[in-house]
C-alpha cells in the first residue's frame, strides 16, 4: 500500500473569477488585475514577468496578498497582479490570484518537511539530463522521475549527456517503451571553441514549450543550460534572481527564456531546478500513472477487477491477459515490454531514488 499522501495549501486551486471569490463584501475583485508569469522566488518575494510575452512585457518584483493566505506561488505560476505594476526600481506589487493550474510537479517529502510541496507549476515536461558516464547512470532515478512527470501530467524527455564517454544504445532501448523522447548530447573541445552535439536536437524539443530540467550534480546540466541561455549564468550565478542585487542565495526553481530559432512555435522556457533531487511520488496513484500509457489505460479500465494495483503480483491482472492474448511472439515481445515498464515505474514510488546506483543491466 502507498502511504496516504498528505494534502497541503498548494492543493487548494484556485479559478480566477469563481474560487478566488472574494467572502466578503468588502474585498476588491481586482476587476484591473495585470496578468504575469512568476519566473523565480526568494524570500517572500516574488519576480514576476508582466504581460509575459506581450507588448508590455516588463520584469517586477511582487509579494503575496494577505489574502492568498499561506497558499504557494511558485515558478510557472500565472497570477494576477494589482498596485504598482511598473516595475521600476524600488516598487513591489502585489499578487493577489493564482491562475487554475495546468500542471503541478512536487518535489518530496524529506527529513525537514514531511509534505510534498509544489515547485514548479504549468509546465510542459520534465527533462531529466542524466550522464551516460561520470557520474553513471542511475536508472531508477531515471524512472522516479518520469513518475513523477507522468503523474504531474507532463511529458518526459530523457537528454542523455557525455555521449563521448559512453553509449547511449541500452538506455534510448529501455525508455522508448515508456514513451520517454532521448535527446543525446556530448561536448567536443574545450572552453570557448567548445561545441555541443545535440543541443539543437534538444534546442527542438523543448521548444514552444516550458521545461523543467533536473538532474544530478556533474551530470552537465549547467553546461546545457548555460547553452541554451547564454546569460543564464548571469541569473542563475552571482545574481539574486529576484532582487537583481547581491548573490543569488535561493535554492529553488528558476524560469528562464531560451532564445527562440527560426521556426519556434511559441515561447520556450526552461525552469532549472537547483538542489531539486527527487520527487514526491507518495501520493500517485497506480491508474493516474497509467493514463500516460494509453492503450494501458484503456485495457485496464476493459478488463482489471475492481481495485487492481496492476503490480506484476496482481491477481487477474487484465495487463497480464492483454500481453498473453497477442498475435504473435513480436506483439508479444512489445507488449510484454511497455507492461514491464509500467510496472517498473510504478514500483519506483515505492523505493528511494537512491536506492540503485547501478547502470542499466
Ligand atoms: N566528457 C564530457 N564532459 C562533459 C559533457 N558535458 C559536460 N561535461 C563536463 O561535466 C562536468 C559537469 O558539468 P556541469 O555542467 O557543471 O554539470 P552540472 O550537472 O551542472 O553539475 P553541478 O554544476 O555540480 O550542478 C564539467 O566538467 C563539464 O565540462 C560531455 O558531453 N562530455
Amino acid at each position: 500500500m502507498s502511504p496516504r499522501r498528505q494534502y497541503d495549501e498548494s492543493d487548494v486551486r484556485i479559478r480566477p473569477g469563481k474560487g478566488s471569490r472574494p467572502r466578503t463584501k468588502q474585498r476588491p475583485d481586482h476587476a484591473d488585475a495585470e496578468r504575469a508569469m512568476v519566473t523565480g522566488v526568494d524570500r517572500g518575494r516574488y519576480a514576476v514577468l508582466v504581460d509575459p510575452d506581450g507588448p508590455h512585457e516588463r520584469r517586477a518584483i511582487a509579494m503575496k496578498a494577505r489574502e492568498l493566505g499561506r497558499e504557494r506561488v511558485v515558478p510557472g505560476d500565472l497570477v494576477d497582479l494589482v498596485g504598482d505594476t511598473s516595475g521600476d526600481e524600488g516598487t513591489l506589487t502585489r499578487i493577489v490570484r493564482i491562475a487554475e493550474r495546468r500542471t503541478v510537479l512536487r518535489r518530496t517529502a524529506d527529513d525537514t518537511d514531511p509534505i510534498e510541496r509544489v515547485i514548479v507549476a504549468n509546465a510542459d515536461q520534465l527533462v531529466i539530463v542524466t550522464a551516460l558516464a561520470d557520474p553513471e547512470p542511475r536508472t531508477r532515478m531515471i524512472d522516479r522521475c518520469v513518475a513523477a512527470a507522468y503523474d504531474a501530467g507532463m511529458d518526459a524527455l530523457l537528454a542523455l549527456t557525455k555521449a563521448d564517454l559512453a553509449d547511449p544504445a541500452e538506455l534510448v532501448q529501455m525508455y522508448a517503451p515508456i514513451g520517454v523522447r532521448v535527446v543525446v548530447t556530448r561536448t567536443e573541445g574545450s572552453g570557448d571553441d567548445r561545441t555541443i552535439h545535440g543541443l539543437d536536437e534538444l534546442h527542438a524539443a523543448l521548444a514552444g514549450r516550458t521545461s523543467v530540467l533536473v538532474g544530478h550534480s556533474g551530470v552537465g546540466k549547467s553546461t546545457l543550460v548555460n547553452a541554451l541561455v547564454p546569460d543564464a549564468r548571469r541569473a542563475t550565478g552571482a545574481v539574486n534572481v529576484v532582487t537583481g542585487r547581491g548573490r543569488h542565495t535561493s535554492t529553488s526553481a528558476i524560469a528562464l527564456r531560451v532564445d527562440a530559432l527560426d521556426g519556434d512555435a511559441g515561447p520556450t522556457w526552461v525552469i532549472d531546478t537547483p538542489g531539486v533531487r527527487s520527487f514526491g511520488l507518495a501520493h500517485v496513484e497506480p491508474d493516474h500513472l497509467l493514463q500516460a500509457f494509453g492503450e494501458l489505460a484503456q485495457v485496464a479500465a476493459d478488463t482489471c477487477p475492481r481495485g487492481c494495483t496492476h503490480a506484476a503480483d496482481a491477481p487477474d491482472c487484465g495487463l497480464d491477459e492483454w500481453v498473453a492474448a497477442s498475435a504473435d511472439d513480436t506483439e508479444r515481445d512489445a507488449r510484454a515490454a511497455r507492461v514491464d515498464s509500467f510496472r517498473r515505474l510504478l514500483a519506483s514510488r515505492l523505493g528511494t531514488a537512491d536506492a540503485d546506483s547501478a547502470p542499466a543491466s
